[in-house]
């Protein structure tokens, strides 16, 4: 074990009041939106395939052309409380919204940069119209910060001299005074949530990013860091070099889920946060220049996330007028639709301990009621679900969580062994069985010798 002075804070699960709420949020709306959506992936007459928020290194726009978007930038049809709204219906419990993307433009009015959204034609503080909305809604609210930034002039990728050591030091103080900004003047955020720290100049500055942490764990008791902020004495990051988990939740699921059966995660805390398109962050004039992912899919993903206990964060990149597009619309609305009858399945959902994941889909289990839930999305050929239950645990009843009158009939099969019949039916969505267990000991089966 090495010494370290900006390592992991602590071991184990945070289990304070604040991150139980974080945890038991479980699905959540992520937000990019900046400068990037008014050209929206388009550069000259040219369309760039690539993530439309990195428009201006894909295009190798300057600085002074790209920052002048900012005299374009007025959202007429923002509506904040139709984004809530929209969100609430989808079921989102919580929501992240970038507050400083890479370009380094502040949807705040930051007094630290004048490049923000007070000195547009739109003028107002979108942060904190979001921040409103949102919370009006019960959604909780975190902010995304980019500590990369393409903008300011004391950014640094790395630190090779003196005057690199100099300007840096500029740059983490201007870090540093917007995230207390943020902090203070939004008192209900709930989590930062870092992104852009994987260059040499920050690994080299490990020490900044824990002061960031206590900072703003003084100024807001309980908000909730990701590993992403984090590296230590050694530049390690996410993990330090003890190989301990730094901030509160790992966040190194970005567009991938680990795999069903990777039960390491469950030990700690985490976060997948995933693009509907194959990796558009900010809004992408062409919707269909890459694969958009359907709502059962996005579905599965959440179910497969709440499984191994994390939460899923899917993103959504509005328009420069402020409207959310019709496709994510629709999207949020089917989700929607699922999560009004299957929320018990998701919300306060965590690993099922013992109960072996199945092809057919995931169990949850919900750390509230402490009920069993099966996520079915592949119902086998022979209509059976089998389900490989834990040692001295049976089910005693099972029922389709949208209509507990329908049996499902329950036939222990060999030890440890059940078989679940499906009630002749239609199926057209992923549909959830709620499962009564019971504790038994009795064993009727005789182990073969072999
Ligand atoms: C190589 C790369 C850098 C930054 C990103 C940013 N992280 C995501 C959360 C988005 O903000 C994306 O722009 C993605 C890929």
């Amino acid at each position: 074990k090495k010494q370290l002075k900006y390592g992991a804070q602590y071991k184990g699960k945070r289990e304070d009041a604040a991150m139980q709420k974080w945890r038991s949020n479980r699905f959540g709306q992520f937000i990019h939106w900046g400068l990037y959506a008014i050209p929206g992936g388009e550069w000259k007459g040219k369309t760039y395939p690539y993530a439309a928020e990195f428009l201006k290194s894909s295009a190798h726009i300057s600085n002074a052309t790209w920052d002048s978007l900012s005299y374009k930038f007025n959202p007429v049809k923002f509506d904040p409380k139709a984004w809530a709204k929209m969100a609430k219906n989808m079921g989102v419990k919580y929501m992240t919204i970038t507050t400083k993307h890479h370009e380094g433009f502040s949807l705040w009015p930051s007094k630290y940069s004048e490049f923000n959204v007070a000195n547009t034609p739109y003028k107002k503080d979108i942060i904190g119209a979001l921040v409103k909305a949102y919370n009006s809604e019960g959604i909780d609210v975190n902010f995304y910060y980019s500590v990369l930034d393409w903008h300011h002039p004391d950014w640094r990728y790395d630190i090779q001299s003196k005057e690199d050591s100099i300007a840096f030091s500029r740059y983490l103080n201007f870090a540093q005074n917007q995230l207390r900004e943020l902090a203070e003047n939004y008192p209900t955020v709930k989590g930062f949530w870092f992104d852009g720290t994987w260059d040499k100049s920050i690994k080299k500055n490990g020490w900044w990013t824990l002061k960031i942490e206590k900072m703003l764990k003084e100024i807001r008791p309980g908000v909730v860091v990701n590993s992403r902020l984090r590296a230590d004495d050694f530049g390690s990051r996410h993990f330090d070099s003890n190989g301990d988990m730094m901030g509160d939740y790992e966040s190194g699921y970005e567009r991938r889920l680990p795999s069903p059966t990777d039960t390491q995660v469950i030990h700690r805390d985490w976060e997948a946060c995933m693009t509907i398109p194959e990796n558009q962050w900010g809004y992408h004039k062409k919707w269909d220049i890459s694969y958009t992912k359907t709502p059962f899919e996005l579905i599965e993903m959440l179910a497969q996330t709440t499984s191994l206990g994390g939460n899923f964060l899917l993103n959504f990149g509005p328009q420069a007028d402020g409207m959310i597009r019709t496709e994510e619309q629709q999207i949020a609305e089917t989700i929607g639709n699922w999560m009004k009858i299957n929320h018990p399945a998701i919300y306060n959902g965590g690993y099922a301990k013992g109960w072996q994941r199945q092809d057919w889909g995931y169990f949850t289990q919900n750390e509230k009621d402490k009920k069993l839930y099966a996520i079915v999305f592949n119902i086998p050929i022979s209509g059976i679900l089998k389900i490989q239950t834990p040692e001295g645990v049976s089910i005693g009843k099972a029922s389709l969580l949208e209509n507990t009158n329908s049996k499902i009939t329950i036939k222990e099969i060999a030890k440890r062994q059940i078989n679940l019949y499906l009630p002749k039916q239609s199926f057209p969505a992923p549909f959830v069985i709620v499962l009564d267990t019971a504790n038994e000991n009795k064993n009727n089966y005789i182990d073969a010798k072999t």
